[in-house]
């Protein structure tokens, strides 16, 4: 049985990034995807014009609609935007205690616009961090959920996840995409355990979205496997793939969309 997975996120209507990654990435590695969205964003692959935040309510009234009929099997959350709505998913995630919950704390784009109100950073480390079974952050979003600068090599990961798990993170996966070197490195660590995790750097300019995919594919593909480590390198693996295929797309000016492809094409 695919398992149903959810997004709660905003939207690219380049589809490169945030709910429309989610779903390709969601189909292409087995699930059966489903959305709520928390933000329309007018933006492509050269950057963000404009967010139009949908009611915390509204998001609420998604979610409930939703959870009341289809048993979710694993949920990924991305773009938040403000403390409202990180209230209201927290809210329903309290309620219905969905197995499998993955947080991308996503609160800048990679063309510098904020997704995230900087006023709202203590409502996601504080209520919903310690809700969650995964965080995802990037180099600046880990320093910014520990108030403090951000680090500059590999080594200095360990350290630093061992930091946000002290938030109350039970796993965590320190993406050091933002570093540079020939290969991308990860650090997933929980249980007490560190494991690094490496693939090489693909030189590309179509990097948008990396993050959001990498995320929903570790969503995807948690309830079909046997723990988090397995389901995290496949996914990082499926990234590096859907990086390496974005050769085959001419999407925009800007940062280009990775390339979700099914696997048996
Ligand atoms: N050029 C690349 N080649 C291979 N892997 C990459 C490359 N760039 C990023 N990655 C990988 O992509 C994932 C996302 O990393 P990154 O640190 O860029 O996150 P992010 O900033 O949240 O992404 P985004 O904001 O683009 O959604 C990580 O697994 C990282 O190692
Ligand atoms: C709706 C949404 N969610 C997440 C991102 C981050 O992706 P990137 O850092 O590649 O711009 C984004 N641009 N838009």
């Amino acid at each position: 049985m695919a398992p149903n997975v959810l997004t709660i996120a905003g939207t690219d209507p380049s589809g490169g990034a945030g709910v429309q990654a989610d779903l390709k990435a969601f189909s292409a590695n087995g699930a059966y995807g489903m959305s709520v969205i928390t933000a329309l964003v007018a933006q492509t692959t050269t950057g963000v014009s404009r967010v139009q935040e949908v009611p915390p309510d509204f998001i609420t009234d998604q979610l409930v609609t939703l959870l009341d009929d289809v048993r979710v099997d694993a949920v990924k959350i991305g773009m938040l935007a403000n403390a409202e709505v990180i209230r209201a998913v927290t809210a329903v995630l309290e309620r219905y205690c969905p197995p499998f919950v993955v947080l991308d704390p996503v609160m800048v784009a990679k063309s510098g616009d904020r997704l995230l109100a900087p006023e709202a950073v203590g409502a996601l480390r504080d209520e919903l961090l310690p809700r969650v079974d995964l965080i995802t952050p990037n180099l600046p979003e880990a320093a910014d959920l520990l108030g403090e600068g951000e680090i500059a090599s590999p080594d200095q990961m360990p350290a630093q996840a061992e930091r946000l798990a002290a938030l109350g993170a039970k796993q965590v996966l320190l993406k050091g995409g933002h570093l540079s070197g020939e290969s991308s490195v990860d650090l997933l660590h929980g249980d007490g355990v560190s494991e690094f995790l490496s693939t090489e750097r693909v030189v590309t300019t179509n990097d948008h979205g990396t993050g959001c995919t990498l995320s929903a594919a570790i969503a995807a593909l948690r309830p079909q496997r046997a723990d988090w480590l397995e389901a995290v390198c496949e996914a990082k693996q499926y990234l590096t793939d859907a990086l390496r295929a974005s050769e085959r797309l001419d999407v925009g000016r800007g940062h280009g969309p990775v390339h979700h492809f099914h696997r048996w094409w």
